[in-house]
Formats: C-alpha cells, structure tokens, sequence
C-alpha cells in the first residue's frame, strides 16, 4: 500500500520489496520522497551502526558481531514508553551500488518476532544526478503477535517506519541545505 499514489517505483526496485508472507505474518511498505539527492539519504541509511542518527525511537545501539558487512550484529536499545526494551538486529543486505539496506530482527524483548525489512532508495527523475530527489521504499515481513490483527501490526509497524522515514527526510534535506550555503 504505497503512502504516495504518483510515485513510480522501476521494477528493478520492486522486486527487492516481494516477500514470502507465512500465514501468521504481515506485510507492509512505506514509500517517502526526500527533496535531497540519492547520495544524501543513503550517507544516513547505510550506517547500520547508528540508526539513531535519524530513528527517534532508538536510545542507542551498539555492534556486537561482525565487521560492518552482512552478517555484522547490532543491539539496539529503544527510548521508554514503547512495548519494547531492546532489540538485535543482524545486517542482511548492504549494496553501495543498488542502495539497499534489509535488516532482520533476530532477537530482543519486544513483540515483533522475525521482523525483516527492506530499504531502497532511488532518484525520483531517473537519473542519478545531484539536482534530483530521492524516493526511499521500505517494506516490512513480521509475524502476527498473538493476541494481535494482522491490520493493528501493520498500523503500528506502519506508524514507527512513517515516523522514521519522515525523520530521514528532514535530515537529509539538511544536510543537502547546509552544503547549498
Ligand atoms: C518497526 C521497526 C522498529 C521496531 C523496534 O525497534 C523494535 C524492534 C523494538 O522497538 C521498536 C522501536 C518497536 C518495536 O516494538 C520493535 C522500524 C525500524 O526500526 O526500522
């Protein structure tokens, strides 16, 4: 369910975001046009280390396995007032060229079990170049908490990555400001 109806997302870009949905599982995506180039939005998203730089939900995080490339472990501490305390997160997916980052939820006490999401950014006019935006595409896999809709997971999930990709957004507008004076 794409949050903004005139985005065009290439098919090279899409098939990044098809999941295998088991039964007791949801399936979300979240599209957000960033008014700054590519290489802005990704110099924030590919630091699997320091997603605090732009997740507000997120206390601290430290590397706790591996050396940065996939398979590179992080233990993420989130802010008090969620139904959730910490999470661990194994790096899945990290391409410089393709600008993609996916995560997986591999451990933690909260309630999002086998958590997976995918996060793709692309120019929005085609081209590369620095005059352009950028769209950015996360999609998300999780299991259903029992208990729970798979319709109330998606809006929570849902809610948390707007929040998220709205906080990119104005970073990476900033960053692209303040190198414009
Ligand atoms: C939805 C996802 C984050 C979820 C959490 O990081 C967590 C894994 C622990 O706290 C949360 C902020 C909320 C939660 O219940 C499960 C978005 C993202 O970080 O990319």
């Amino acid at each position: 369910n794409s949050s903004s109806p005139g985005v065009i997302i290439p098919d090279a870009v899409a098939r990044y975001h098809t999941h295998a949905v088991a039964a007791n599982q949801c399936c979300s995506a979240v599209v957000q046009e960033i008014a700054a180039p590519v290489s802005a939005v990704w110099s924030v998203v590919r630091r699997f280390d320091n997603p605090q730089a732009y997740k507000h939900f997120v206390k601290s995080c430290h590397v706790i396995g591996g050396d940065g490339a996939v398979g590179t472990l992080r233990e993420v501490h989130v802010i008090s007032g969620l139904p959730a305390g910490r999470s661990t997160e194994r790096l899945e997916i990290l391409d410089e060229e393709e600008h993609v980052l996916s995560f997986s939820v591999v451990g933690g006490d909260h309630r999002l079990a086998n958590y997976r999401s995918v996060t793709t950014l692309h120019s929005s006019n085609g081209g590369d170049s620095s005059n352009s935006g950028t769209v950015v595409v996360e999609s998300y896999v999780v299991d259903v908490p029992p208990g729970n809709t798979k319709e109330d997971t998606c809006v929570f999930v849902d809610t948390i990555v707007k929040c998220n990709l709205q906080s990119l957004a104005q970073i990476a507008e900033n960053l692209t400001r303040r190198n414009c004076i």
